[in-house]
């Protein structure tokens, strides 16, 4: 049976880790995030706002913040990991001396880690010692500002343990976030990491004046690698055709707010790598490091993913986004299934 959850600690306080944060308050749970910077955490618990995330959105009361670890932590039930997934690892590492040993893992990160090429809920398992699977992944076309100003939207909540994702389901469900529980953390975990590396191809499309059939081209076709990809990892199929698959790539690769489509969009209209990182304020675009980490997933088990190779060589070898439309374009004529 599921346990209740009343005590939640946000490790983060970017977009989504603020805007998730928010949700569980709204459900009526007690939840104190972690900010990196003071200044934040000073924000948020007086003026119940974190206006560089998440201009114009009004924080309830209830929520708290603090930037040391040690007291955001002490006694929660469930502790939610909302740094980038490059970083998770330095970050948990610094922390798991401080974890409650019964508390629930929940992940946001949607990336694969460069080197080890693990999934974040991997990574987390690794370092906490809770056990593969145990870890409760929440993804889905979750724009952080689109929840954060209470718009309807729905996401997925991956475990091994299906207590564990009812635990969080109960604390998360409001009014306009409505969770859904899955078993398959695999394909839950690689849909969200492979998505943003799709919505870097859509805006880098969108960047060069391209329309709304190389959208759809692109998010079709990139389903179709991140499925192949999964199912030899052992996902269900099935998953890519729900919210952590195509949901999200509907939404990431279609929404000016997706910080991976607007930087696509600036190499797509002549931006250098340099330039579309400062543009992007310090937020994190993981389909930039991931492109690179999921093409050699992918490669170590003879998957082909001409997308995110493609993105791999714009972002990291410096080939124009032109050069690369132009190759996909002209590849071997194949069945659409092969
Ligand atoms: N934004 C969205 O709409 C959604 C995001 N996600 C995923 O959630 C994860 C977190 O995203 P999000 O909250 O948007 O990210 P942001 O870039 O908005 O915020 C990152 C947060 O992590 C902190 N942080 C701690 N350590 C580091 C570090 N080493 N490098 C950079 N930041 C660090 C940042 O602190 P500081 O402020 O001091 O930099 C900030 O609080 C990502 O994997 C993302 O893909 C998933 C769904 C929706
Ligand atoms: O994951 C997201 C929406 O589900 C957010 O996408 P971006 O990181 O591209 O903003």
């Amino acid at each position: 049976m599921a346990v209740a959850v009343q005590r939640v600690t946000v490790l983060g306080a970017g977009s989504w880790g603020t805007a998730f944060a928010k949700v569980l308050a709204d459900a009526g749970r007690d939840v104190t995030v972690w900010a990196r910077r003071a200044e934040i955490a000073a924000e948020i618990r007086g003026e119940h706002t974190n206006a560089g995330y998440l201009p114009g959105v009004d924080l309830p009361p209830r929520l708290t913040a603090t930037s040391d670890p040690a007291a955001a932590l002490d006694g929660a039930e469930a502790v939610v990991l909302a740094v980038p997934s490059q970083s998770l690892r330095a970050n948990l590492t610094s922390w798991t001396g401080l974890l409650p040993p019964s508390a629930i893992l929940v992940s946001l990160a949607k990336g694969v880690e460069l080197g080890t090429l693990k999934r974040m809920s991997e990574v987390i398992s690794e370092i906490s010692g809770v056990p593969d699977g145990g870890v409760v992944v929440v993804s889905g076309p979750n724009l952080a500002k689109e929840i954060a100003h209470g718009q309807p939207a729905a996401a997925v909540l991956a475990c091994a343990d299906h207590d564990r994702a009812v635990a969080v389901q109960q604390a998360s469900s409001t009014s306009y976030f409505r969770p859904y529980t899955n078993t398959d953390v695999v394909g839950v975990e690689l849909g969200g990491a492979c998505k943003n590396v799709i919505a870097l191809s859509c805006g880098m499309a969108a960047g060069m004046g391209f329309g709304t059939n190389t959208m759809a081209t692109l998010i079709t076709r990139g389903l179709a690698e991140m499925a192949r990809l999964g199912t030899k990892l052992g996902a269900d199929p099935l998953t890519f055709a729900g919210l952590a698959g195509l949901g999200d790539l509907v939404a990431t690769c279609s929404s000016p707010l997706s910080r991976n489509r607007s930087f696509g969009e600036r190499l797509g209209r002549g931006d250098t790598l340099e330039e579309a990182q400062r543009a992007a304020g310090g937020q994190v675009a993981e389909g930039v490091m991931s492109c690179s980490s999921i093409r050699e997933l992918a490669s170590s088990f003879g998957v082909d993913m001409p997308i995110t190779d493609a993105m791999h060589r714009v972002c990291h070898e410096g080939i124009d986004p032109r050069r690369v439309g132009a190759e996909l374009l002209g590849r071997e004529q194949k069945h659409e299934w092969s």
